[in-house]
């Protein structure tokens, strides 16, 4: 991957270890990666290989009295590893955005959606309440969901999984964050909402210019989305590539054993492509 002015996000020498009884275990070692602007970088690997150890490494949420975590990591140039917690508080969400598997679990049930928006965008900014109702709206309009006004009435459960995602990626847009960081975003969703949810991340992209790492265990999501792709296995990067690349000339075994056996997608009887 090459490195230009247009880098966000750089990730260099990243090393974690844990504490254990027995002595320090190391979870990843020699990360180094570049996120650019309006680029979406995929990360896979299959379970345990350290793609959420990196992306926590990234959001400085690791416990620091269980782990080291050793490198560098520069978002606009500035280090964040080692970074007080009250400066990267204010990081989290407004610079750097992060979307989970389950979106339930990023909304409190007893308030809704609209209440959570708005304290979200308030939080991070000086707005009123007024004007966060009102940005949180435009967003919401800007990616096509539809109805921003019921949205915002509503409470978490009364929506299903595919439409609290949606809300979700609203919400981590409208703060204009540099870098999403979506981790496995889709794997919860009928293929149905994991089209929607896709074309959504792809069209904060396109319109905001922010970078995304994708975290996915599924290729067929990959191949759609990513410009460039890094695989992990054993919490180091075996292989990282343009996506075409990658998919036509996997150079590791390893990544030739993730094509070979990933899902059938492509041999389903109808067969289903994510078309953005
Ligand atoms: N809090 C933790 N304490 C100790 N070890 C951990 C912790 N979290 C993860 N690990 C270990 O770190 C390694 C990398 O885990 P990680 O969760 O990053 O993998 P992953 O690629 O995200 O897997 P999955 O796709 O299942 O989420 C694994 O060996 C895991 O057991």
């Amino acid at each position: 991957m090459k490195s230009n002015e247009q880098n966000i996000l750089n990730v260099r020498d990243l090393h974690v270890q844990v504490r254990t009884p027995e002595g320090l275990s190391t979870l990843v070692q020699n990360i180094n990666f570049e996120m650019e602007k309006g680029k979406i970088l995929g990360l896979v690997g299959e379970s345990g290989s350290g793609k959420t150890i990196t992306s926590m490494s990234i959001l400085q949420l690791l416990d620091k009295k269980r782990m080291n975590i050793e490198g560098s990591i520069t978002l606009h140039g500035r280090e964040l590893n080692g970074l007080e917690n009250k400066e990267m508080r204010k990081i989290r969400g407004k610079d750097i955005a992060f979307i989970m598997q389950n979106p339930m679990n990023a909304f409190t049930p007893v308030f809704t959606i609209g209440h959570q928006f708005v304290e979200t965008i308030r939080t991070h900014s000086s707005l009123n309440k007024k004007q966060a109702k009102e940005l949180a709206i435009d967003t919401m309009q800007s990616v096509n969901l539809p109805n921003p006004d019921k949205l915002l009435k509503s409470y978490p459960f009364q929506l299903s999984g595919g439409m609290l995602q949606r809300v979700m990626i609203a919400m981590a847009a409208c703060l204009n964050p540099s870098v999403i960081i979506a981790d496995e975003p889709t794997t919860a969703l009928d293929l149905h909402n994991q089209l929607l949810v896709l074309r959504l991340l792809d069209k904060v992209r396109s319109r905001y210019g922010t970078s995304i790492l994708l975290i996915s265990h599924d290729l067929g999501v990959i191949s759609e989305m990513a410009d460039d792709v890094i695989v992990m296995q054993y919490g180091r990067i075996v292989e990282s590539a343009n996506v075409f690349d990658l998919f036509d000339h996997p150079e590791h075994e390893y990544t030739k054993k993730l094509l070979r056996t990933r899902p059938t997608l492509y041999s389903q009887k109808q067969p289903y492509t994510y078309m953005l």
